[in-house]
């Protein structure tokens, strides 16, 4: 793992793979490996450029879907391989600056030696700083610049726009192959309506920010973990319009051969199946045959 003391001195003389990375997609690991091989070859740092958080949650956080939290992404970052991370603390004080305002404070006191980023990367006020930009002022203080094509899967660049779009339609295990891990649902339990337990299956319910859930409505299958345990796991996502207007869970999950009681833990679970849509049963009765056929499906298949 690597060091997570975000000290921009780690900057100086690095070899950086710079950008937001959400999802610390299959793209993104190709940009930081890239940056690692040449640190090795140079015998420099290799570093892990990013914010703390993600830009869009101060432009865009109406229509926010992330695809990880910003713990995660900082973690997963750290085990790509690189010595360090660094995240810039992302303000729109900070980001809102001219792009050549924005490249002085970022690099000006500690240079890197190189900077990978993808070639439509922008940055600063208004997004107006391009890769042009950076070129120009690394000529100017000795950092290298080298602007990657994003890696392409089936004829189309791999990005975190291509994969929420994906999970959005429920499409699973097509984003699996883009993110090269499962989609991952982070969340706590809180107490639900208590209904599940009588109704043959408890379901735990996860409090989920809706700008966390990048899966759209749908139910699946999974694998919990809680504790350092893993579970399989039936999972609903979406308010259930069998009991809309009395509940607003988005997300349940039933873990298969887990008895206790799990309010206020942690709860992540890998989503590796599509297993059908939300439906409106008529009676509950028939709600109930389904998830506990879908269960059973869970059981036997994962
Ligand atoms: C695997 C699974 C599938 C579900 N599918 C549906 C569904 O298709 N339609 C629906 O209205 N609710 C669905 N639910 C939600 C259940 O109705 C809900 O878990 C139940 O009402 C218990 O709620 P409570 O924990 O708040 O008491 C599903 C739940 C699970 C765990
Ligand atoms: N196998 C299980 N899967 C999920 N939750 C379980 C399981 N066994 C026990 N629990 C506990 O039961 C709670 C859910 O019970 P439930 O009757 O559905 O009520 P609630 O309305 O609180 O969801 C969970 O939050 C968890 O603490």
């Amino acid at each position: 793992m690597a060091d997570e003391t975000f000290d921009v001195a780690r900057l100086e003389g690095a070899v950086c793979a710079f950008g937001v990375f959400d999802g610390v997609h299959r793209a993104h690991r190709f940009l930081i490996g890239q940056a690692v091989a040449q640190a090795r070859e140079l015998e420099k740092h290799a570093v892990a450029l990013t914010f703390d958080i993600d830009p869009d949650e101060v432009f865009h956080a109406d229509r926010l879907r992330k695809l990880m939290t910003n713990d995660d992404r900082l973690r997963a970052l750290a085990d790509t391989g690189v010595d360090a991370v660094v995240a810039f603390p992302f303000t729109e004080a900070f980001a809102g600056q001219p792009p050549a305002d924005f490249m002085q404070r970022a690099f000006g006191a500690h240079v890197p030696r190189a900077l990978h980023v993808g070639h439509g990367l922008r940055f600063g006020a208004r997004a107006s700083g391009t890769v042009a930009d950076l070129e120009r002022w690394g000529a100017v203080h000795g950092m290298e610049v080298h602007a990657h094509t994003l890696v392409q899967a089936e004829g189309s660049p791999i990005s975190a726009t291509r994969i929420r779009l994906l999970l959005q339609e429920g499409k699973v295990s097509e984003a699996r192959d883009l993110l090269g891990r499962p989609y991952r649902i982070v969340g706590r339990v809180v107490p639900g309506r208590g209904e599940g337990a009588q109704m043959g299956f408890s379901t735990a319910n996860l409090s989920v920010p809706p700008a966390c859930l990048a899966l759209g409505e749908g139910v699946y299958a999974g694998y919990a973990r809680i504790d350092g345990e893993t579970y399989r796991a039936a999972v609903s996502v979406g308010v259930s319009p069998v009991f809309s207007g009395r509940t607003d869970a988005v997300c349940e999950a039933h873990l298969l051969d887990f008895q206790g009681t799990l309010y206020g833990a942690a709860l992540s679970i890998d989503v590796t199946h599509f297993l059908r849509p939300m439906i409106k049963f008529d009676t509950v009765d028939e709600l109930i045959r389904t998830v506990l056929a879908n269960i059973a499906w869970v059981r036997q298949h994962l």
